[in-house]
């Protein structure tokens, strides 16, 4: 029964489908397993030899052919062990590595909306810890195996010496499972309370660390570590719970056999001894059978346990396999030929969830090729989320924007991303050599042209102040680079790529004169020739647009080129005059 509600179970059924992609060595695994287990039950009928025949009837070539029967079959069995256990961890950790690369890829390819829901630091416990759970289903299969093999072995040995004996040593059975089949049930839901819980720790941590300064600057450090013990509090009295469940287990195990076993030897020293219907060795290999059966019925309850505490565990990683990806196109698939002439949006509606208000309201904008469409509003009007429903990042939920004459969703998402480039606000440097960053924009890049692109982005003269030059190491998160700095490598990150279409999201962080100048520089470099949206925070980026929309609530309330929305004196005079009064 147990065994058939764990082969319903989801992160079972998955292991056995990726174990079927390696059935030779799973097969020779199993049959080197059986070999081991067989020869591991051998001392019960080698313990009948060496009682009746060498001890009673002092048989001298018995004692010769049992002992070396023992010897023979113990280096037998340790070398099957010893393949088994090696061959059962090269599939298991096979298996441990596919699920997690297909975790991995299926997580690229899963849309922004999911890394705003999820935790980054949750979703890593899942990628990790979690996908290690899921390869380990296959040692404890293994060993669950292994442990029913010699069992059956024992079973046979015992039903051989005498059925009625059997028959009473293993009333006990039916309580000993029920037993199992109680707690199997309490240690799963144990078991995936905990690991939601180390999930929210590991997410914790992340979160703090990434975001140190701040905490530094608030010094909020104390606050910072008694939440991270509240926390640790919490995983330790999961996991305290989960551990006392277990620990019942073993010993209420051990005195129903113990009782079992003492019953059993009652009864057969009657038989032996009064009733002289069983030989002293029949008993002794009998009670030494029951005896090493002990061992299996122990561990596989112990296997048992392990395997329900970390189903839950596993299911946490294909949970990230349940979330829906990024369609690649909606319809028949529409190439992308030739060069971007018109970016049009058609009545676009957004809406996060059915329930909120919706972010962008009946959008309408037509843009022609290499023109700057600069967008301004205040804060939550919407101006983000309009730039990401360009390259897809999310879906319109109402109206078309077509790029081409072409619906956006109708093109390979891939295909169509290429054609677009991204300088977000907030800088993001991978880990790697600043040529690498720089190459990052297009695969392939030579070293001329992610020279070529540093200097257009006034980034070479800085770069080649550094010691290493393009080689110089960014650190984790960009650590060593300025600001102002780490703009110019991700203008240039984008100018090798050469996109048609350019979404900026211009810095509100102020830098210093110089730098500012050279940022600014750059990005008009950047934006030449290109369909270019920009959320302007910058006065001279919006006075040189082709076309300012601003935005409030969602939709567009003017439009047009700066004289002519200074001269409305509508919302944008108001805007101008405010932030940048001085300036202006
Ligand atoms: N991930 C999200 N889930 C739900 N609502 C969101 C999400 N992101 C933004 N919103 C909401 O959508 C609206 C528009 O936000 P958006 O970020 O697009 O404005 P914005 O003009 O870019 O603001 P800012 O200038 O402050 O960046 C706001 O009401 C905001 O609360």
């Amino acid at each position: 029964m147990i065994k058939g509600r764990l082969l319903k179970n989801r992160s079972l059924n998955t292991f056995l489908k990726y174990s079927i992609r390696h059935k030779t060595l799973l097969i020779t695994t199993v049959l080197l397993s059986f070999l081991a287990s067989g020869l591991s039950a051998l001392p019960a009928w080698l313990i009948k030899y060496l009682v009746d025949d060498v001890l009673i009837s002092k048989n001298v070539k018995m004692l010769v052919i049992v002992i070396s029967g023992l010897i023979v079959s113990t280096i037998l069995k340790g070398v099957a062990s010893y393949f088994t256990d090696v061959k059962s961890a090269f599939v298991t950790e096979t298996i441990k590595r596919e699920i997690k690369i297909d975790v991995f890829k299926h997580l690229q390819n899963l849309p922004i909306s999911y890394y705003k829901k999820n935790k980054l630091g949750d979703i890593m416990a899942r990628l990790s810890g979690d996908a290690s759970s899921l390869g380990k289903i296959g040692f404890l299969i293994f060993d669950v195996l292994k442990e029913v093999t010699t069992a059956i072995v024992l079973l046979v040995r015992l039903f051989q010496v005498n059925w009625l004996l059997s028959i009473i040593s293993l009333t006990a059975l039916p309580a000993v499972m029920n037993l199992i089949k109680k707690y199997t049930k309490k240690i799963r839901k144990a078991g995936r309370k905990r690991q939601d819980i180390a999930g929210e720790l590991i997410a914790y941590t992340q979160e703090g660390l990434s975001g140190i300064n701040i905490v530094k600057a608030f010094s909020a450090e104390e606050k910072a570590i008694k939440n991270y013990n509240t926390l640790n509090m919490k995983e330790f009295d999961a996991s305290m719970r989960s551990k006392k469940i277990r620990a019942k287990v073993s010993p209420i195990n051990e005195v129903i056999t113990t009782l079992m076993v003492s019953l059993v030897a009652g009864y057969g020293c009657y038989l032996v001894v009064v009733k002289n219907t069983m030989s002293p060795g029949d008993l002794i290999s009998f009670v030494t059978a029951l005896g090493l059966l002990q061992s299996p019925i122990k561990n596989m309850i112990k296997r048992n346990n392990e395997l329900q505490e970390m189903l839950p565990s596993a299911d946490r990683v294909l949970e990230i396999l349940d979330a829906d990806t990024e369609i690649d196109h909606h319809g028949i698939k529409e190439e992308m030929s030739g060069n971007i002439s018109e970016v049009k949006f058609e009545h676009v509606k957004f809406y996060y969830d059915d329930k909120s208000e919706a972010a962008v309201k009946d959008f309408n904008l037509f843009v022609k090729p290499g023109e700057v469409v600069a967008l301004v509003g205040k804060s939550g009007s919407g101006k983000t989320t309009l730039v990401n429903l360009i390259p897809r990042f999310y879906e319109t939920s109402e109206g078309t924007i077509k790029v081409n004459g072409i619906d956006i969703k109708n093109y390979s998402l891939k295909e169509y991303r290429k054609n677009i480039g991204i300088v977000p606000q907030e800088t993001f440097l991978f880990s790697g050599t600043i040529a690498s960053n720089i190459a990052y924009g297009r695969e392939k890049s030579t070293m001329e042209e992610i020279v070529e692109a540093a200097k257009m982005a006034n980034a070479y003269d800085f770069i080649m102040e550094f010691e290493k030059g393009f080689d110089t190491e960014v650190g984790e998160r960009g650590a060593m680079i300025s600001g102002g700095q780490k703009q110019r490598i991700a203008i240039a990150r984008a100018l090798i790529q050469d996109p048609e279409i350019m979404i900026l999201d211009e810095a509100t962080s102020a830098l210093d004169t110089e730098s500012e100048r050279l940022v600014q520089d750059a990005l008009d470099k950047l934006m030449e020739g290109r369909t270019t949206f920009v959320i302007a925070h910058r006065l001279s980026t919006i006075i040189n647009a082709d076309k300012i929309v601003v935005m409030e609530k969602g939709e567009i309330k003017e439009i047009g080129c700066h004289n002519e929305l200074l001269e409305q004196g509508g919302i944008y005079k108001k805007l101008y005059e405010t932030q940048f009064g001085e300036t202006a």
